[in-house]
This record gives C-alpha cells, structure tokens and sequence, in this order.
C-alpha cells in the first residue's frame, strides 16, 4: 500500500509538471516562453567552468532576449577541466590536469544530451564495459597492489580471498554482524562515514576500503566526510529499518512486483524520472553509451568546454568578463534586482564568496573607484560559499614515458587507503591512475601513461604545498616503490589544483538547508547556485546541477522563490521506488 502511495505520488507530481508544459528535448528546438517580454533583462553568470558554462548554455536557451555576462576571475573558461598535447618524439601525448572520464550513468543524462546537442558524438572516445579499464581496479596495501573482486569475474572467489589474505578486507565478516547492531540513538543526526561504517560493520574497512574510495572521488577523510550526504541509502536504510542489511531485505521483501526497489529522495527521484523522459538521444549515440563504463573525448576532456566556449562566443546574448573577482553581491533596495560588484582580478585560484554577510556594503567598499557595479535581473552564482564546506587541494601529476607496459597490471590504476602505513606512502599520495588502459585513442605514441594524484586530505594543515620540482620527484618516487618505474619520463606536467574540491563534511545538510533559507531570504530567488559545492563534484553533477536549475527557472519562472537548492529545502520523507531501468535513446 505504501508503495503504491508513494508511486503514485511520483507519478502524479510528473503528470503535474509534464501537463503543465511542454517537453524539453535534446533535439528539438526547446520551449520558448509564450511572451518574450518574460525573460529577464539581464543575468549575471558567476564563474566560468564546467558549471558556469553549462548553466549560460541552458539560460540562452530558454531566454534568448536576455543579456548574459559571465564574469571569470582567470584568464581562462573551463575551470579544473584543462586537456593539453605534448610533442614527445615521434607524436604527440595527451594530459589531462583535472578530470579525465565520465561515467554514462543515469545522472549523466543532461552531459550525454550536451554532447549530442554540441554535434559531439563523433568526438567521443568509450571505454568498454569489458575492458580491463572497467573491471579492474586496484588498492595498495599494505605494501602491494590489490585487485577488487568484480562481478564480471564470473567466479569473484579467487580475488575475494586475496583481499583476505593481505588483510584488506579485515573485518569483512562485520557486514554480516550488521544485522544485529544497534540502532544509532534518535539524537544523532550525522556523522562522519568513518564512524558510521565503524559502528555498523568494522573499523577496519572504513580505514581500508571506505578511505580508498573516498580518496579516489574527493580526495577526503573518512573521519570528516558526512555518512548522511556521502551514503544517503544506508544512512536512512539505518535509520528506517535499524540495520542497513535488513533495511535493503525488507524493502525487497516487500514487493509484489519484480522490481529491484531502493529508497530514493523524492527530490531525486522525479529529477531522475525527468531526465529519463526529457533528455533522449540518437539511437547510435545511446547505444554506444549502453555498452560503455566511461567515455572521454579524442581531444580530451576540454572538447566539452571549448565547443560550449565557442557555442557562448559566438552568441551575440553575451559578454564574458574574465580576469574579474565577484566581491560581493547587494540586494538592491526598493527594486529587485542584484547588485554585483566587481573588480579586476590577477587571481588564479578560484574566489569564494560570502553571500549573506551580515552587512550588505561596507563604507569603504562603497566608495572604492576600483569595484565595477552593476544590476542584474537574475544572479546564477557556481562560485562556493565558504562557510557551507572546508576544500582541499589535489596535485596532479602526468608523466609519459617511453617504454610501453611499463605497469604490472591492467586497469583504470590504484587507490592508496590512509591505513597504509607512512614509510609506503610518505610522498601522501592518494592514488595513480593507469592512463595507457583508462582511455585509449588519445595519444598517437605507445608508451606508458599515468597520472599520480597527491595532497588533498593530506594537505589538510599544510601552509605550503610541494613546489612542481618536488612533486614531480615525489610523483615518481611512489612510481619507483609502488610500481618499479625508474625510468625518465620523456613528457610530464605538474598542476597544483587550489581548492579544487569541496569536502562535503559532517552537518552539510544542515548548513546548506540554512545556507539556502537565508539566501531565499535575501534575494527572493534573484540568486540561485549551482556548482561542485552544491550538486556533486563530478563533472555530470556539475553539468545535471546546470540542466536541473535551468529546468527549475523555466518551470517555476525565473520571479520564483527556489534558490536552486529545493532538494535539501524538500520536507518530503525518503521513499521506496523502482530502481530506474532507464533506456537512452528514443526508439
Ligand atoms: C586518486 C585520486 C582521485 C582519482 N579521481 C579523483 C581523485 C581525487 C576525482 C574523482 N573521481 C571520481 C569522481 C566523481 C565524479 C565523476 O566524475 O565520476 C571524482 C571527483 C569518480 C570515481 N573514481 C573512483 C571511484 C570509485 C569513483 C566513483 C564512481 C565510479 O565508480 O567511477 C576510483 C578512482 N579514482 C582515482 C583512481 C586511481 C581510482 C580507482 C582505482 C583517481
């Protein structure tokens, strides 16, 4: 009966909204609103990378009579996303300094239906569902390299009970245990994923398995990053049913249908409906995505942002001011337009900025020659807010060398868990990725390719960071120990990326529930946000954020109240629904 309840709750949430408007498409043409005269006159974009420049894309779209600036504060668009070609004898190589795949999930939509809008496909570059990059994946520890069971080893035995044997998987036997832990008293209202792995399953897991991965996606401490936000299902699965094990069984249990079900958000769930309904692709393009675990581009990740770049550049809407800092945003009084103040900037860190600070505008700041001001109709802010959530900084390090196969093993590479003791890893590296077999088609020579990524969580007290000389030596001083990798590199690139993710630590979802209250406080929708503080820190986040919060503009109009953030603003309960088995393309 409840099923059915929220089921159809669902549905009639989707026939509400999808009756009350027309159907967004990646192909046809989008909707235009019925009266030009409703577009806003002028927006504000702030910050230029991925989210930024998704987000211009979808705006222009829906308001093609509004002027658009996109203010920067480097020289350069993109943001993380930066893909560049090294002459190495006899060719050339590709290095990625920031994010190099995507994976072609569900959340991927909005990206995939991007690429397809941006006349990508042709440029894509997948990884099989088969091959080693997919299926292979590797933890150092103590002192070797482990590979992860798969399910597509057919027999994952063998690779269990090596996991066993080098102790990695420690403490494995207390995921059977779970089901009779107690229940998390009703006060505690978040934790870190350390102790809520600890307290229900085994401490060693968390330090084992639960810090690798957390290394290799937010380069993170478990004993911070929030279970709630991080493992949203298990944490509510707890909190519903008293154990996760029990909580998943229950549910299953439950269903006179064959579905497999899961809890879901409902916020999550219509969004993911939506996406599975509005963003359909070319029939080709959808199965290619089908048979893939990641994709990249030929040229690189950058092909998305320089093809968004040149889409934004050559369209007569906008203005792009980049070299420029955001200082502060000001509600206008008697009007309700935003004030954005501004200033020329040599920065090459990205700027945070205090959205409600308690004063609106300083004295000294008010009669500053140097802060450029301007009113704007609409505000859509990727830049973070900091005091919603601490950053870390991630140093990347590509090296290309001569020799080919120079690595023991085939997969995507290897994640280094924070028990590892010191003498392995005094370098604090987090993990090293296998370019060669990650994604192939990139690079017109055949040597070995790889990327070291260190700092991070790590670098959490550091007031200086290892200089490019020191982490290139350090990049290859964990190849020499880890790897047995001694020879030069013919081609190598350090980037230090400041503050490049967001750590999404114990209470975010209070702090954002209040961080999003108080803007619609202030602003009254005038300023909505989108970006790796607020959606995810990957790149499909980042690009769903952008589609999602135009969509939200569109529906609700752009006079609404919603600051972009109606999910953690959403009091609806968690509920149990069908596991999407969604299709990408429309035939
Ligand atoms: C060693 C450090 C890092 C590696 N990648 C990242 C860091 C900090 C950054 C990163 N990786 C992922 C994301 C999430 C969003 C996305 O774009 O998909 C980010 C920001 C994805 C990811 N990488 C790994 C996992 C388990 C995930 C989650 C989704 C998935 O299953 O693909 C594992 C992983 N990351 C790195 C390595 C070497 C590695 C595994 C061997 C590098």
């Amino acid at each position: 009966m409840r099923l059915k309840r929220h089921v159809a709750l669902v549905e009639s949430a989707l026939t509400h909204v999808s009756s009350s408007r027309p159907l967004l498409c990646s192909q046809c043409s989008r909707r235009r609103h019925a009266s030009s005269k409703a577009d806003p006159d002028k927006i504000a974009i702030l910050g230029g990378g991925v989210s930024g420049l998704a987000s211009a894309y979808y705006v222009a779209k829906d308001f093609p009579n509004s002027k658009i600036t996109i203010f920067e504060g480097k020289e350069r668009l993109g943001g993380w996303i930066q893909s560049k070609k090294f002459d190495v004898s006899g060719g050339e190589v590709l290095f990625e300094y920031g994010p190099r795949t995507l994976r072609p999930v569900i959340g991927a939509r909005p990206t995939v239906a991007l690429v397809q809008d941006l006349d990508l496909a042709e440029e894509v570059l997948y990884t099989s569902k088969d091959a080693p990059a997919a299926t292979n994946r590797y933890i150092y520890y103590p002192d070797r390299i482990n590979r992860l069971p798969h399910p597509k080893d057919g027999n994952m035995l063998p690779a269990v009970f090596k996991c066993v044997q080098s102790g990695l998987f420690a403490g494995i036997w207390g995921v059977a245990a779970e089901l009779w832990r107690p229940r998390r008293p009703l006060n505690v209202t978040d934790e870190s994923v350390g102790s809520f792995i600890s307290r229900r399953v085994d401490k060693r897991i968390a330090q084992n398995m639960a810090s690798a991965v957390l290394h290799g996606i937010y380069a993170g401490d478990i004993w911070q990053l929030s279970a709630k936000t991080l493992f949203p299902v298990p944490w509510q699965l707890e909190g519903m049913y008293g154990s996760v094990v029990s909580g998943y069984f229950n549910i299953n249990a439950n269903d006179p249908r064959s579905e497999t079900l899961s809890l879901f958000h409902p916020t999550d769930y219509e969004d993911a409906r939506a996406m599975d309904v509005e963003l359909k692709v070319d029939e080709k393009l959808g199965k290619d995505m089908s048979a893939a675990s990641t994709f990249s581009f030929k040229n690189g990740l950058q092909t998305l942002m320089t093809k968004l770049e040149g889409r934004i550049r050559g369209n007569k809407q906008f203005e792009i001011k980049t070299g420029t800092a955001i200082h502060s945003l000001n509600k206008i009084t008697g009007s309700e337009q935003v004030e954005v103040v501004s200033s020329s900037s040599k920065d090459t860190k990205s700027q945070p900025l205090d959205y409600t600070p308690p004063t609106t505008t300083t004295s000294s700041q008010a009669d500053d020659p140097s802060l450029n001001r301007q009113p704007f109709d609409l505000v859509i802010s990727t830049l973070p807010a900091p005091k919603l959530t601490p950053t870390v900084t991630v140093q990347v390090v590509n090296l290309y060398f001569p020799t080919p196969n120079l690595i023991p093993h085939k997969g995507f590479g290897y994640l280094i868990p924070e028990s590892v003791p010191f003498e392995q890893n005094p370098e604090r590296a987090l993990g090293v990725i296998f370019d060669s077999d990650a994604i192939q088609g990139q690079d017109s020579v055949n040597g070995t390719k790889v990327t070291v990524m260190m700092g991070g969580r790590w670098w959490d007290d550091w007031v200086e960071y290892p200089s490019e000389e020191e982490g290139l030596e350090n990049a290859r001083s964990v190849l020499a120990r880890h790897l047995g990798i001694r020879e030069e590199p013919l081609a190598w690139n350090v980037s230090t990326n400041y503050n490049a993710i967001p750590q999404y630590t114990v209470g975010f979802e209070d702090r954002l529930k209040r961080f999003a209250e108080e803007l619609g406080q202030r602003f009254h929708g005038r300023v909505r946000v989108v970006g790796n503080q607020f959606n995810g820190v990957g790149v499909n986040d980042c690009i769903r954020g952008a589609w999602s919060m135009a969509r939200g503009l569109k529906n609700g109009g752009w006079k609404g109240r919603s600051v972009g953030l109606d999910r953690v603003l959403d009091p609806r309960p968690w509920s149990v629904e069908p596991v999407l088995r969604s299709t990408w393309s429309k035939a």
